[in-house]
């Protein structure tokens, strides 16, 4: 899928962008040109505020010379920005292929508007054939691991979870100092149930469901640009 797509979705997004807002900034390819088109409009005099949803977008961020903040600072956020790994048509999305979905769901939950950028690729009929990342502390997780199945199980879902893995092998730490487990379900037919039974479990941070938070959607196409929702 061409970076160019990428780009035009959050070029797009960028314009959405008005003198005081205060913006969450999403993690991932995406979301990183949404951060440098507002880097860029900050030069040329944009005032805007910055939470970043991880290290690296804080990086980048800073690089690009974007004012920041942390929420405790800018707790309630006018328009967050953020690319997705799935949508569907009720703008419910599986977010987390970067890690950072704990940060970008605090960070969604904290804005009056989260609007998606994707290519789009990334729009389904039915969520669930992008693994649904699963965030677990580190103690117990063995234990996490199976009363999750034991929840799939129940729920009719076969799957297998998978603890992510970094480069070197070793399991893959999110910036919260968690682990990641990636549920590949292949479809996600009650994304509400799952949601909320998910968030039952002891060791269970979050997940990447990301249910009634996005309000609008941005994603290019080959065609052009298609908007769903409220930008
Ligand atoms: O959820 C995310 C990070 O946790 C990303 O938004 C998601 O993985 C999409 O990334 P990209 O824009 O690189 O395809």
């Amino acid at each position: 899928m061409s970076d160019n797509l990428k780009r035009a979705a959050a070029e797009r997004a960028a314009q959405l962008v008005t003198d005081g807002m205060r913006l969450g900034l999403g993690t991932g390819s995406t979301a990183a040109h949404f951060v440098a088109a507002i880097g860029e409009r900050v030069r040329g005099g944009l005032k805007v505020v910055g939470v970043p949803t991880s290290e690296a977008t804080r990086e980048q961020a800073h690089r690009e010379g974007i004012p920041l903040a942390t929420l405790d600072e800018t707790p309630e956020l006018d328009l967050t920005v953020d690319g997705a790994d799935e949508l569907d048509d009720d703008l419910r999305l599986v977010k987390g292929g970067g890690g950072a979905l704990l940060r970008e769901k605090i960070v969604a939950s904290a804005s009056r508007r989260m609007v998606v950028i994707a290519d789009g690729s990334k729009r389904v009929a039915k969520l669930g054939k992008f693994p649904l990342p699963i965030e677990v502390v580190p103690f117990g997780l063995t234990a996490t691991e199976r009363a999750i199945s034991k929840l799939l199980e129940s729920l009719s879902m076969t799957g297998e979870l998978r603890l992510r893995r970094a480069a070197d092998g070793a399991p893959y730490v999110t910036d919260g100092g968690h682990f990641i487990l990636d549920a590949h379900l292949g479809r996600i037919d009650k994304p509400n149930v799952l949601a909320s039974t998910l968030n039952n479990i002891p060791g269970v941070v979050e997940h990447g469901l990301f249910l009634g938070l996005a309000t609008g959607a941005i994603l290019a196409t080959g065609e052009g640009l298609v908007e769903l929702g409220q930008l």
